[in-house]
């Protein structure tokens, strides 16, 4: 990677989306402003329904704001085409979501491997050797998606996103599926990714035990960021979840100070 590579890997400037008019008027993301810097692992949560996934997918060019910017290194995702947005997905970004979304008649290793493919691009033989060790799928390459366990789907999809070292990896739940230990194994080859490789990691969880595997947490509520936790414990995470759910007299004031330090 270069040496010139922005410090901010990823960064959403008041963004907002809202679906639907009138009554039915949703506003998912309200003006939400955050920065990923580059070689660090963030956790988002917050409640059910307060934007989190459609935060992340704006970040990763999935889906386009009502307003506001994304941009991932130096670049604005509103002014690539199709193509160029096509091809950012494919260069710089990994995806692991929860529906696994692997082709049911490749293999498991045909699967991982296929965005390089595409890409016309190797993988580095140590860094994939390295991926299928640490999420234990050596002995499991030759097998169809059909013939693997939800748990071992995922972490292919994992393996997938790690495969050619994007700048940045997102993940919507990606341990949503899985058992403590599967789970363990995926959090550990992410916090790898940015400890080794420099890369940059951002997932939706709604688990205080993945989110204690970043290096930051940022809480949403309503479509806006109303907190941020640095080198989280599941403690920490459980107690901020917490007092985010206490009636707002009483959180008011940590609102106003977490919205003040993230902006
Ligand atoms: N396509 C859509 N049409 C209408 N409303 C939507 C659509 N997608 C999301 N919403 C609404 O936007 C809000 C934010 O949704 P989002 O999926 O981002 O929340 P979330 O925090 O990821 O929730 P969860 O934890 O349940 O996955 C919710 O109120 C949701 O109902």
């Amino acid at each position: 990677m270069s040496t010139h590579a922005p410090a901010v890997a990823a960064r959403a400037v008041e963004l907002s989306k809202t679906y639907g008019t009138g009554d039915t008027q949703v506003h998912a993301l309200s003006a939400v402003s955050a920065e990923f810097a580059r070689g660090e692992f963030t956790a988002i949560m917050g409640p059910s329904g307060s934007g989190k996934s459609t935060l992340m997918h704006c970040l990763a060019g999935l889906d386009s704001a009502s307003s506001g910017s994304v941009l991932i290194g130096d670049t604005e995702l509103t002014t690539l085409s199709d193509k160029q947005m096509t091809q950012l997905r494919r260069d710089r970004i990994g995806f692991v979501f929860q529906a696994f979304n692997l082709v049911p008649t490749l293999t498991a290793l045909e699967n991982i491997t296929l965005p390089l493919d595409i890409a016309g691009r190797a993988p580095d033989a140590v860094w994939l050797n390295n991926v299928l060790d640490k999420l234990g799928l050596q002995d499991r390459l030759g097998h169809r998606p059909g013939e693997l366990s939800g748990g071992q789907q995922q972490r292919v999809a994992c393996a997938r996103a790690l495969a050619g070292q994007p700048e940045i990896i997102f993940g919507d739940e990606p341990t949503g599926n899985l058992d403590s230990k599967s789970s363990g194994e995926v959090l550990s080859i992410l916090r790898a990714a940015v400890d080794e490789f420099h890369q940059t990691v951002v997932i939706v969880t709604h688990d205080p035990r993945a989110a204690a595997y970043a290096d930051r947490v940022v809480f949403l509520a309503d479509g806006k960021i109303v907190d941020e936790l640095r080198d989280p414990t599941a403690d920490s995470v459980l107690d901020t979840m917490k007092r985010l759910d206490e009636p707002a007299s009483v959180s008011g004031g940590a609102h106003a100070l977490a919205t003040d330090a993230v902006v």
